[in-house]
């Protein structure tokens, strides 16, 4: 028990009041950061929720992910499922660690800097606020390789899923309320065009959009580029919608579908649709849990001075 509340935190102990002494101005540091990327490019907040998702299932949330490849080694960014995470996301990390580094030098890890940034994203979306503990450490490694299988795919089933989720600590509820993310920000056509080129007919997919999203993406092998919103009421506003949106017909991943489809999650989804409340609420107690994923501390880890590069090269990083 901590008795003197101005302490610095014991090493390798968590809390909100990490940096109080060590880099006191750090959450206006960010939060300005955060503000002005956001404001100039509004994808910024979408990506950044993925992003740090991407992170913390793969090797825990040790901003693993931000590592640069270089010709020893293909980082996380690099593996294929994290190749359309935009690089707004990555900037806007990259522009917070640079003004820290002029506000309190090496002191504040990169992996910190994700998850304020994150949550200060989510509330600008118009989403709940959260306390965000601190003190991870940034990884030593980074690793395309580690990603296979730990990030869930639109194709997997909801048993795949589940699994998936509960190898990382996370309940099916948990699950439904954190991929309301989907709330917010795009997927690109290649993700949801087995469902709208099939000739079946799919009354999980209402018509209208089946149409609109076919003349979107009729030439997507070519335009990669080309995107859809995930939730095509609100798209920069995170609310309920997502979950408003899928008895409707106007879902868009086949994973965001199998979610009201299957008895284990549907109560949920129903639940989040009729009460933003306890979406948010919930959302708030699983990012709270996300953010502490399999975090490092003390010597397994390292405050990065660039958050793309580890503080010393070597070979076998
Ligand atoms: C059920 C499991 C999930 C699956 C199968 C899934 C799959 C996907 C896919 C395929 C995309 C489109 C990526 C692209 O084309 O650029 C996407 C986007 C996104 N995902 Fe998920 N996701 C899941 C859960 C989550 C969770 C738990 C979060 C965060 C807490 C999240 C946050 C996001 C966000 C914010 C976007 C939009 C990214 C952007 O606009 O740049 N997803 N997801
Ligand atoms: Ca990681
Ligand atoms: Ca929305």
């Amino acid at each position: 028990v901590r008795i003197d509340a101005t302490a610095t935190p014991a090493e390798g102990e968590l809390s909100v009041d990490y940096y109080k002494k060590s880099c006191p101005n750090l959450q206006n540091v960010v939060q300005q950061t955060v503000t002005d990327k956001q404001i100039k490019t509004s994808s910024t907040g979408a990506g950044v929720l993925r992003l740090i998702f991407h992170d913390c299932f793969a090797t825990g949330c040790d901003a693993s992910i931000l590592i640069s490849s270089n010709s020893f080694n293909k980082a996380e960014r690099d593996a294929d499922i994290n190749l359309s995470l935009p690089g707004d996301a990555f900037d806007v990390v990259v522009r917070a660690k640079m003004a820290l580094e002029t506000e309190c030098p090496g002191i504040v890890s990169c992996a910190d800097i994700l998850a304020l940034a994150a949550r200060d994203l989510i509330i600008m979306l118009g989403g709940p606020y959260f306390n965000v503990q601190l003190g991870r450490k940034d990884s030593l490694s980074s690793h395309a390789s580690d990603v296979v299988g730990k990030i869930p795919m639109p194709t997997m089933s909801i048993e795949e899923l589940i699994t998936l989720f509960k190898n990382k600590g996370f309940t099916a509820q948990e699950m439904v309320a954190l991929t309301g993310a989907h709330t917010v920000g795009f997927s690109h056509c290649k993700e949801f065009a087995d469902r709208v080129f099939s000739n079946e007919s799919d009354p999980s997919l209402n018509p209208r959009m089946k149409l609109g999203l076919r003349k979107a993406c009729h030439d997507y092998k070519n335009r990669t580029t080309v995107a859809a919103f995930n939730d095509i009421m609100t798209p920069n506003k995170f609310d309920n919608l997502y979950y408003q949106n899928l008895p409707r017909g106007l879902g868009l991943l086949s994973s965001d579908v199998a979610l009201l489809t299957h008895p284990q999650t549907r109560p949920f989804v129903l639940l989040y649709a009729a009460n933003q409340t306890a979406f948010f609420r919930d959302f708030v107690l699983a990012m709270e849990k996300l953010s502490l994923v399999d975090v490092k501390k003390g010597n397994r880890g390292e405050v990065r001075r660039r958050c793309d590069e580890f503080n010393e090269l070597n070979t076998s990083n």
